[in-house]
């Protein structure tokens, strides 16, 4: 395996729904210690990680509007899971050494920084990881246009998508068993085909700035390491 890395500052977007591991709900401490182990790998190559979290494992919004919650309540729930997690894997990756700073689009102040763009990028440029939390602070948007937006603005030169399924298939893999796997796509296809593995508005931003984005699969150990050193792993989105 190659150890040199590809990229001097990334953002990775980590699936929530991943923390729950076996227990169905909320975070399994045995699968917020091997995210952080994993994410350590990279921060020990001298890269700069920030992170987003998603919230799955607690809530998400829509669940709570079909469910026959005010939409914008749910969506509020559904940031502040993303606290939660964030606070997780901050307490996770300090535990390991590594200097970690959550900064959150929502202001409270008593339990993490409120998110300053240029304060991220000085904490990134100091070595520490800066994992930014409550996704963009607006209802009716997702974690992983959080993630697009965040990578944009601290201009992180990809993003990585760490989630429950090896990589971008034609359909559904969790669904269908005969699903097939793209090396490469580029966003136009993504939205054309309507693959789900991350929301429209997350691909569109993406490509208007021309950000490359990995989707991986978080729970094969050393996949973000690889991915960081140039591996071709999972589905790689970017403008062909
Ligand atoms: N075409 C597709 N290719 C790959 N995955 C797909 C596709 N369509 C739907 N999916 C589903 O998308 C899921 C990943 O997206 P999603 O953002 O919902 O999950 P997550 O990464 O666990 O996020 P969260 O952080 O919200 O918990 C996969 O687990 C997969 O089941
Ligand atoms: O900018 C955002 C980001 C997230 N939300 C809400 O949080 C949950 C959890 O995020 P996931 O991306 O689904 O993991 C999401 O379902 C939304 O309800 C938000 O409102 N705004």
């Amino acid at each position: 395996m190659d150890t040199k890395p590809e990229f001097q500052r990334v953002l990775i977007k980590l699936s929530g729904e991943a923390l729950m591991g076996n227990q169905g709900f909320g975070i399994m401490p045995e699968m917020i210690a091997y995210v952080a182990a994993e994410v350590a790998k990279v921060f020990h190559l001298g890269v700069e990680v920030s992170i987003v979290v998603g919230g799955g494992n607690i809530f998400r919004g829509v669940a709570g509007s079909s469910a026959g919650m005010d939409r914008t309540s749910a969506d509020n729930m559904g940031m502040l899971a993303t606290v939660i997690n964030s606070l997780a894997l901050c307490d996770a990756l300090e535990k390991l050494d590594i200097p970690t700073r959550v900064q959150s689009a929502i202001r409270m102040d008593r339990v993490a920084e409120p998110f300053i763009r240029r304060k991220a990028i000085r904490h990134l440029e100091k070595g520490r990881v800066v994992i930014f939390a409550a996704g963009t602070g607006n209802p009716y948007f997702t974690t992983d246009t959080a993630a697009v937006l965040r990578a944009n603005e601290i201009r992180a030169q990809i993003l990585f998508k760490a989630t429950q399924v090896e990589g971008v298939y034609d359909k559904d893999p969790q669904i269908h068993d005969d699903a097939v796997m793209f090396d490469t796509l580029s966003y136009m296809q993504v939205i054309e085909k309507q693959l789900h593995v991350m929301d429209m508005t997350a691909i569109s931003l993406a490509m208007e700035h021309d950000l490359p984005l990995q989707v991986l699969n978080l729970h094969t150990a050393g996949n973000i390491y690889k991915a960081v050193t140039g591996g071709e792993i999972g589905t790689r989105i970017y403008n062909t």
